[in-house]
């Protein structure tokens, strides 16, 4: 029974990639409406539960008249039929109304929601671009798509079980007191209105410093998960607990954050012990009054005074649900701003698959400047053949990288275009665009799953023969072999660490090169691939790549200009623009940046070619 309850929705169905909306009602009106066919079910079982309470607080005031006007030998006969039924309902259709109630709300709601709205949100952000991720932490991020899953979650949960309780439980009480007598309803609608405007104005200002708290704390989870990713540079660096201090001053301001909210809610304790207490005497004493009158039977007062007692006991309750709503939608409001966060870099909707014949790649005015006035790329057109091994060479901040993260998409150019065969990048799907490049960077970094994982992430049907062969060719496969983490694991199913820490500079770049020859996409670009290789392994491994190279468009970057020995061609970058280009032996005798560049480099391929 419960798996079919929570089976009634599918939290990982697949959904429109649309941005999340940004305002927190429309957000909760997309997360519910999975769970549109429960909606009704929800909101009739509250409002039955409220109905069989109230009427049992007026069913007792009124089995006390009945009692007290039969006496007990007629009692039975006169009213034990409805006694009978009363006594069922308590038994059966009570506990029935809420099993039903809980199944709905806790296996199909609460045992759903929460990872839907993860899962939705992560989906979401892993389509954001690099600059996104370059501009918050990693920590504070995850921080608010894993609190806005529970903060989404409590809060429908708190609509559907208290709320509409509560509503339901009010409206009964006033039908049944104005049955009573109309004088008595008054007290209970005055309080309720005033109660409401009361709850309003103190749950709004919560709902503002839960924010302000809940902001404060993504930002210290954002800087202690930054600070232990980071554990070598914080060891190096911050002497005298500068990483402390500055942990502390985000602490100082949590805590700030949570006093404010605390004292909102001693606050609220106040108020509502006030107004309860004016509930009490504003029902009570006009039961009395009517009942020294000969107005009203004293099973009718009796009633009016449990009603008193059980709403009383029920306005904390639900004051504090209202509360912790306003508190949640302040969560729900900080999460959003991370991930309501529309796309930079997506596909068109007419986008199309990267068909790539020989992979000739077109730079055609290209320029990005970060947003900047200057920096980055400036006006770049170059053309790489079909085939071509192209060396790029320039100084540090050059513009190189750029140059690789606008063909790779990571981001989407400020001017000019990029055409692989002719097909523009822009236009065609981000998934294709990758599928079809290959590239080794200077820290590759690896994802904290097996070797193997990280070998097929490039292409999951491989074979184990072609992954071995691909770790051989790298010279992976015998430290590979070698390899054993704290659960025993070895070999290609050891896992290798948070972004391969676990493995040694050189190792991780060899996995990342055999990852790159498994996938053996037409276009590969080398960013220092081999930097962090020993010149013996390097020398095996630059064999390797180039004949990993052959009939592939090839984009090298490198400092060292004696890794480049065999490129067809040069192209040199200098602040953002190509400045020359052409084979070595051209550039040197050129005598301009790349000439500088070479004579300063002490041995190089000149002498062994
Ligand atoms: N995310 C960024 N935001 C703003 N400016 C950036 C960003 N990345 C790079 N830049 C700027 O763009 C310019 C080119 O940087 P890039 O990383 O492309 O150089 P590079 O030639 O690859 O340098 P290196 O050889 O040191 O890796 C630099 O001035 C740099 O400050």
């Amino acid at each position: 029974m419960f798996r079919y309850f929570e089976k009634l929705v599918d939290p990982f169905a697949p959904r429109p990639r649309t941005k999340p909306p940004a305002t927190y009602m429309a957000f909760l009106r997309e997360e519910i409406a999975p769970f549109r066919r429960v909606v009704p079910f929800l909101i009739a079982a509250g409002v039955l539960i409220a109905a069989i309470e109230t009427g049992l607080i007026f069913y007792g005031g009124y089995l006390i008249d009945v009692m007290s006007e039969s006496g007990p030998d007629t009692f039975l006969s006169r009213h034990g039929f409805i006694l009978l039924l009363v006594a069922l309902g308590v038994v059966f259709l009570r506990p029935f109304a809420i099993g039903v109630q809980h199944l709905l709300l806790e296996q199909t709601l609460a045992g759903n929601v929460q990872e839907q709205v993860r899962w939705r949100a992560h989906s979401w952000l892993l389509g954001q671009s690099s600059s996104f991720f370059q501009n918050d932490f990693a920590g504070r991020l995850s921080n608010r798509v894993m609190q806005l899953g529970q903060a989404t979650e409590d809060s429908l949960y708190m609509v559907f079980e208290a709320l509409v309780f509560a509503l339901a439980y009010i409206v009964v009480a006033v039908v049944l007191l104005a049955e009573l007598d109309l004088r008595l309803a008054v007290p209970l609608v005055v309080w309720a209105v005033v109660y409401v405007l009361y709850v309003r104005y103190i749950a709004r200002r919560v709902a503002v410093a839960s924010e302000k708290h809940s902001d404060a704390r993504s930002r210290t989870t954002g800087r202690i998960v930054d600070a232990y990713a980071n554990i070598e540079t914080v060891k190096l660096f911050s002497y005298g607990g500068r990483e402390q201090r500055f942990a502390l001053t985000s602490l100082r301001r949590l805590r700030l954050n949570l006093q404010r909210f605390l004292r909102l809610m001693t606050e609220l304790a106040f108020g509502l012990n006030a107004l309860n207490g004016l509930l009490i005497v504003g029902l009570v004493g006009p039961a009395i009054w009517l009942w020294l009158d000969d107005q009203m039977t004293i099973g009718a007062v009796a009633a009016a005074l449990t009603l008193t007692n059980r709403l009383n006991g029920m306005s904390g309750w639900i004051m504090w649900i209202v509360i912790r709503l306003f508190e949640q939608s302040g969560v729900i409001r900080e999460g959003l701003r991370s991930v309501a966060v529309a796309q930079t870099v997506t596909d068109k909707e007419d986008a199309k698959e990267l068909a790539v014949a020989g992979g000739e790649i077109r730079f055609q005015n290209l320029s990005h400047h970060y947003g900047k006035e200057n920096g980055g790329l400036d006006g770049i057109d170059l053309t790489i053949k079909a085939g071509e091994r192209v060396g790029l060479v320039g100084r540090s901040g050059a513009g190189k990288s750029t140059l690789v993260n606008l063909l790779l998409r990571f981001r989407d150019a400020e001017e000019g275009n990029i055409l692989i065969d002719g097909q523009d990048i822009s236009a065609v799907t981000q998934d294709s665009l990758r599928r079809n490049i290959g590239m080794v960077t200077q820290d590759s970094s690896l994802l904290h799953r097996s070797v193997r994982a990280n070998l097929l992430y490039g292409r999951p049907d491989a074979s184990e023969e072609m992954m071995v062969a691909a770790a051989k060719q790298a010279a992976a496969h015998d430290f590979i072999l070698e390899l054993r983490d704290q659960n025993m694991r070895v070999g290609y199913d050891a896992f290798v660490g948070e972004r391969g820490v676990k493995l040694s500079g050189g190792q991780r770049q060899r996995v990342a090169i055999a990852r790159v020859i498994l996938k053996d996409a037409p276009i590969l670009i080398l960013d220092e691939a081999t930097s962090a290789l020993d010149s013996e392994v390097e020398a095996a491994i630059q064999d390797t790549l180039y004949s990993v190279m052959e009939g592939k468009t090839v984009i090298a970057i490198a400092h060292r200009l004696s890794t480049l020995a065999r490129m067809d061609r040069i192209v040199v970058l200098d602040a953002g623009r190509v400045i020359e280009t052409g084979s070595h032996a051209e550039l040197v005798s050129q005598g301009g940046l790349y000439a500088d560049l070479w004579n300063r480099q002490s041995g190089g391929f000149l002498a062994s070619t």
